[in-house]
This record gives structure tokens, sequence and C-alpha cells, in this order.
């Protein structure tokens, strides 16, 4: 047996184009280094075993204990039945290969922890694993299936688990004992593939690297709290340069700049209702290193943060001289991000004449960038130009739509913020988590509803804001501190959902079937569930996607109609107006998908509306491409400077002519951006997507498809973000109602060790 690991090469490394979501390739280096060239060299290295402890009950279950052999096979018969990918099976392969002793609990442990990193998890839980021994064990509804496929997976997993040893800490023992896995103080320095945790709360098992970033965001985020102790360090701090310690501004000039900031309040509003956004504002003043303003859609999160770099540029000693940057996962975040922020300011320039320099306020706001590009993300290497020894140049970075951030980018991006930098995190921590590993936004999140405010900041908040925290909202001295609380604002009112849209969102949102099948018998025109029975439905969908429905006829027909309206060759600024034309008429509606493949699916939806229209003689396809084809991009190309994500439409260049260029929309009053279609390598067309893929962007009309069979990806926090991305109409196309139903008892649960470890930074009782 090999005494350690060999030293994590590059090729382990996990891109930030992964995107595990959309099906790994079998063929590609695995998250930590398993490969295809790795199972077929272990397939070959383990004997044929004969097992003397076969043994089989009188249905002929094989029932003795299982060897690592016997384990292999029956990792390979799940593979077969689409239960596991052929990935997760060669990370349990190569290990064997590795250490031929390996105890079969630990290849069963990486398969599947290779599996639920797929999902998202960060680790898996080892009590939650043997909870799947019991045959009979019925799956709660916010169980996250642990083999992709129908009871008879569980009921195999459940099999297998009652061949291998029923202690835990024989389980643990193996682990402990695996020159695979390094634990304690070992894992930092250590170069084992796997990391266990063992803590009170019980023990984790870990892909090193999630284990890496989930303790290094854990050790920054804290010591980004004024209170919060670190974690032990295991790893160095993120950035090493000198907390500065700002000065405080009294509070009545908060208060004064508050009020000429946020103006007198809306005489709607309820006057003994706090101001969440001007306590926002406040509290980011006070907690200066790091905010988190979280809130539901259209609860003024930007409008917030408008006012907040306002705030603090009016407060700044040398307000020439910050540094501001603005950022999000996906390009058209970045976009909405920087046209919402110019476009409070200048609203409030012209409110306020005077009061600040406005013109110099826009002059230190640059364009707003991905994470990627802001981290600097370079073609050919997946190492970034901003790290802890190269950190961002900024004073204040605003990041917005963090839930799309995943575990791996919150600790590049705080790696390279300078300690001294003001990080605002501006998101919905009830949407879907990001599609990679981790729910970060989420865990830092998990205790904004309770508030738990202490008495510094009930009392500051009093002084510059004039609201009075409620009892409830307040810390209980003498119970812990959870560690972000005094970071933490969460926005609770919806200034755009006033209507049937919102409250269907927050029945959602709390699970209740009732409350929002009430919503749909309305019959609201904002909201509309089509009732078709599953015959029906696939050949309604194409209807609605391109003529809408009644009281919400926007479809697809309008960009249709713009693409058919081509300027002559030749007149660049026609072609322009024409390119800005369909691509905004392409963006006002969209279909989304839960599923991906399948009929009721991203693949089964797109290809229907594709040869409806080249039926109609409204496309004319040349391969897979076609003037007017919607994409959207699956792969950062930091090159061509598209990321994952991003939308746009292949259109003809100004000459005309028959080679066509993907044309991409920039923020508000900047040229359409354009690359030829023929070097995007990762595109999809884009009529439906993924709700997934669409977290960040929002459309005049939303139809989400539900298919009508019950599907692990189907949970409340999917169907809550399908909601939520629309703006004007909702359709619902679910025609199996128990489905929809059930759909909203599921919660995303992702394993993750990010709430312990801030938990462990919980300032203790009387501290
Ligand atoms: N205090 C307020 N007074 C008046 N209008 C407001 C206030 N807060 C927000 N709004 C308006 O409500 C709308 C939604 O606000 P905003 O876009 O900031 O929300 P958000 O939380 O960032 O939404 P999302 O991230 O979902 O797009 C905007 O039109 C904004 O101008």
């Amino acid at each position: 047996m090999p005494q350690s690991f060999p030293p994590e090469p590059e090729q382990y490394d996990f891109g930030f184009d992964a995107d595990p979501m959309d099906g790994l390739d079998p063929e590609d280096p695995g998250p930590d280094g398993y490969t295809a060239a790795a199972v077929t060299r272990s397939a070959t290295d383990v004997t044929d075993e004969t097992d003397e402890t076969d043994e089989t009950d009188e249905t002929g279950l094989q029932t003795g204990p299982l060897t690592a052999t016997e384990l292999l096979a029956e990792l390979d018969r799940w593979c077969d039945a689409g239960w596991l990918r052929r990935l997760d099976v060669a990370l349990a392969r190569w290990l064997s290969a590795e250490l031929p002793d390996a105890a079969p609990e630990l290849l069963l442990c990486a398969a599947l922890l290779a599996q639920r990193e797929s999902r998202g998890h960060t680790c898996i839980a080892l009590d939650e694993l043997l909870h799947q021994r019991r045959p009979d064990v019925i799956a709660r509804p916010d169980d996250d299936a642990w083999l992709d496929g129908p009871a008879a997976a569980r009921a195999a997993l459940a099999a297998t688990l009652q061949r291998l040893s029923p202690d835990s800490a024989d389980w643990l023992n193996h682990l402990q004992t695996s020159a695979a896995v390094d634990e304690g103080t070992a894992a930092a320095s250590g170069q084992a593939p796997l990391v266990l945790e063992n803590e009170a709360d019980g023990a984790r098992l870990y892909l090193r690297r999630h284990w890496r970033d989930e303790q290094s965001v854990a050790a920054a985020v804290l010591a980004r709290t004024e209170t919060g102790t670190p974690p032990t360090p295991r790893h160095p701090r993120a950035s090493g340069d000198p907390r500065p310690q700002d000065p405080l501004p009294a509070p009545p000039t908060v208060r004064h700049w508050l009020d000429q900031l946020f103006g007198p309040p809306a005489p709607t509003t309820d006057p003994t209702a706090p101001d969440w956004q001007r306590i926002a504002c406040a509290m980011a003043l006070l907690r200066g290193q790091l905010a988190l303003i979280t809130g539901g859609p259209g609860t003024g999160k930007t409008y917030t943060v408008a006012r907040l770099l306002a705030l603090l540029f009016a407060l700044h000693p040398a307000p020439e001289t910050l540094r501001i940057a603005l950022a999000a996962p996906t390009g058209k975040a970045a976009a909405r991000l920087k046209q919402s922020i110019d476009q409070a300011l200048g609203q409030l320039g012209a409110a306020l004449p005077g009061v600040l320099d406005w013109a110099l306020l826009a002059n230190r706001l640059k364009e707003a960038l991905t994470l990627h590009r802001l981290l600097g993300a370079r073609p050919d290497t997946r190492a970034l130009r901003h790290d802890a020894r190269h950190p961002l140049d900024v004073d204040l970075l605003v990041v917005d739509e963090a839930s799309m951030v995943h575990l791996e980018m919150m600790a590049a991006l705080l790696a390279a913020l300078p300690a001294r930098a003001r990080l605002v995190l501006l998101g919905d921590k009830d949407q879907l988590a990001s599609v990679e590993a981790g729910a970060v936004l989420g865990d830092l999140c998990g205790q904004a509803e309770r508030g738990q405010y202490d008495a510094d900041s009930v009392a500051w908040i009093a002084a510059c804001t004039g609201n009075t925290v409620p009892p409830a909202l307040r810390h209980v001295p003498g119970t812990p501190l959870p560690a972000l609380a005094q970071q933490t604002v969460m926005l609770r009112e919806s200034r755009r959902f006033q209507g049937a849209i919102g409250e269907l969102a927050k029945a959602v949102n709390a699970g209740d079937v009732r409350a929002a099948d009430a919503v749909f018998r309305r019959r609201d025109p904002a909201v509309q569930r089509l009732a078709l029975t599953e015959a029906q439905a696939l050949p309604a969908v194409l209807g609605l996607a391109l003529q809408g429905r009644d009281g919400a006829p926007i479809g697809y027909d309008l960009y249709l109609a713009a693409l058919r309206q081509r300027p002559p060759a030749g007149d660049a600024v026609a072609h322009q107006a024409w390119v800005v034309r369909v691509v905004r008429a392409f963006e006002r509606v969209r279909l989304l998908c839960a599923l991906r493949e399948g009929d009721w699916g991203v693949t089964g939806l797109n290809a229907r509306i594709e040869t409806h229209l080249r039926s109609r003689g409204a496309i004319a396809r040349h391969g897979e491409w076609y003037a007017g084809r919607p994409v959207m991009i699956t792969r950062n190309d930091a090159a061509l400077g598209v990321y994952n994500g991003d939308v746009g439409v292949a259109l003809p260049g100004v000459e005309g002519g028959a080679s066509l260029r993907v044309w991409l929309l920039e923020g508000e009053g900047q040229p359409p951006r354009s690359v030829m279609a023929s070097r995007l390598a990762a595109i999809e067309t884009a009529f439906a997507m993924t709700v997934h893929k669409s977290q960040g962007s929002e459309f005049e009309h939303v139809a989400l498809v539900l298919p009508p069979h019950l599907n692990p990806v189907l949970t409340r926090e999917l169907v809550y973000t399908g909601i939520t991305r629309a703006k004007a109409a909702f359709t619902l196309v679910a025609p199996d109602p128990a489905v929809w139903a059930q759909a909203l008892q599921r919660r995303t649960r992702r394993a993750s060790g990010l709430p312990g470890l801030l938990l462990s930074g919980a300032r203790p009782p009387g501290a």
C-alpha cells in the first residue's frame, strides 16, 4: 500500500468552467484526478477473487459480507442502470487499484461522494449514508436520493449497506486508517485525495478540494467579522495585509445622509415597520469588511446598494481615491447590476443635485465584470491572475446574485480580496444554489430570518436610522450568537411583486401548496396554470412559447417578427439597431424546464420548437446553425470573452452573407458584441433552458414546464427560482398536480460543513 498519495497535479483542478449538472464527460479527468485510464488500469489490476464468504438467502440475494471486488461489480451494475456515473465508479476503482486492500466501505463512500459532488454537495455525512441501510427507509420529502434512480436504486443501496459493517465505528476506522484519507492536522499538509472531518455533529468525508475551499471560505469570512474567531488556521489567512480601523462616522451624520438618500418614507409604508434598507446600509458601515444583504426578488437589494455606494462615497475621507468594483457570476447579471446602479445613481443625482459629486462617483464605478474576469481567468490555465499573493486592487467590492457563486469561486474571491477591502454580497438565499458544489450564500445567511442583532447593533441602528429592531430579531443575551448575525440584513418587503406573482412566490417559498393553488384559482392574468393532460401539454407548450397566452400575449413570435425585419446589407447603424431589437425581443420570454433531457426537458422542447419553425419556413438550417438561432454559452471561454450562461442570437454580420455571428447584448447604451458562431464550441439552443441556467435573468413572461413524473431535481427552490424569473406573467405547465405539490414539499439540502465551521466562530454565551 502506498504510504501517501502523489501531490495533486494541475489536471486534478476542478476548473471554474466545470459544470457537473450538465453531465461530465466520462473520458475527462474527474474532480480529483481519477480518469478513464485509471478505470481501465484498475479494472485489469483487480483480479477475480473467489469469494470465500459467499452466502445467499432463500431469494438468491447475496447476504454475506461484501468484498471489495463484489462492491466494485455492484457499482458497475448501478452505473449500467444509470444510477451512478462512470466517473463515480472510476474514483472507487482508482482507489482500489492504488490501495488493493481498501475496504469496500471506503470504496462505496468514494463512489457516492463523487456522485453527490455532481449534485452540488461538498461532502457526505457518514450518519446519513448509514441511515440508508434500512430497506424500509421512507424517503423524507426533502431527502435527496443517494442514487439517481427509482425505489430499486434505494433498495440496492440498502442491500449493499446491509452486507457491509453495521457499526459506524468500523466505517470511521476504515476511513481513518486508509492512506486515501487525511484527517485533522494532517489534512492541511497531506495529499490524500479524501479528507475526513470528524466533529461533534458527525463525520463528513470530502474530496480534498472541497474541504480546502470550505476551510478557507470559513476562515476568510470569520476574519471579516469583528467578533468571529477564525477556526484553527489550517490554512493561511485569505490575505495578509492589515485591516485598518476606519473611524466610524457619527450616527447623526449617517442619519443625515440616509435621510437624504432614501428620502421620506412612502405614505403607504407602515411607520412602525423597520426600514430594512436603511438598516442594511447602517450595518454595512458598522461591520465594515463584510455585509450580506439578502432578500427575495424585488426587495430592493440593488436600490439599497446604490444608496450604500453613495453613502460610503459621501463619508469617505478621500472619495476620489475610492476603488469600487462591481461583479456577478454571469455576464448578464453583471450588466444588469451596472445598469440598475447607474440608473439609481442617475435618479439620485437628479433628485439631489450638488449634495455629492455624482459625476465623480459614476467615474469611480468601472464596468461590472463577471467574477471570472474580475479574478483574471486566463485562456490557457486554470490559475487565476488574482489570488492572495496578487490581490485585487479594490476598496469596495459588490457582488450581485451571490447565491450563484459556488464554493470554489467564493474561496478564490475571498482569497484575492485584500483584508482591508469591504465586501458586499447581494443575493436571494432562497434561490437554487449554484450548479457547482456548495450553497455558500445559503450557508452564510442560514440565520438571516432570525436577525439576532446584539445590543451594539440595536443601538447603532436606532441612532443611525431611527428604527427599532423588533424584540424577536434581537439577540437574547446568554445564548450563542451566530458569527455572521451582525453582518447580515434580510430585506423583507417586495417592491416589485405586490401582485399574484409575488404571492405565488411567497406561497411556494413557504411550501404552502394550498396557498399556491389559491393564487392560480384567482385567474389573475399575471399567473396561470394550464390545465392539461399529459398528452395535451407538449403541443400546448409550443403554442405558449410562440404566442404566449390569454392575458400574457408574449411569445417568441415577437422575436421572429423582429428577425424578419432585416435591414439592407451594409447599413451598419440599421444593422446594429436590428441586432439589438432581435435579441431584446428574444429576451422577453423564456420556457424554463426542470429537466435537461427528454420530451419535457430542454433538449426535447428546443427540438420541438426548431422543427416547428423549420416547417413554418421561419428558419433555414445549415447544419446546427441558422440565422436567428438563440444560443446559450455553456462553458467559459476567456479568450473569446464568453461565459457560461451568456445568451445571444446568431445573425449575419452587417454585410450579410451566410456566415453567422452570435450577438450578445452589453449594458445599456453599449453596442452589442459578437463572436463567430463557428468558434463557439460549447453552446446549446436557448428557446428552452433549465431553471438552473436562468438564475440571474428575468423575463417578462416565464413558462415553467414540469414533467409529469416526480424527479429528484424537482424542489421548492427550483420552482421558486423559476417563478421569480417572471416580471409580468408566469405560466405553469404541470400535467400532474401531484408532481407540483410534491416538488413544493421537497427542499434542496446540500451537505456542507460550512454552517458548522461558522458556528465554531460564534460568540459564546456571555462573551
Ligand atoms: N425604498 C424604495 N422606494 C421606492 N422604490 C423602491 C424602493 N426599494 C426598491 N424600489 C424599487 O423596487 C424595484 C425593485 O428593486 P431592486 O431592483 O433594487 O430589487 P432587487 O432586490 O435588486 O431585485 P432583483 O435582484 O430580484 O432584481 C425597483 O424598481 C426599485 O426602484
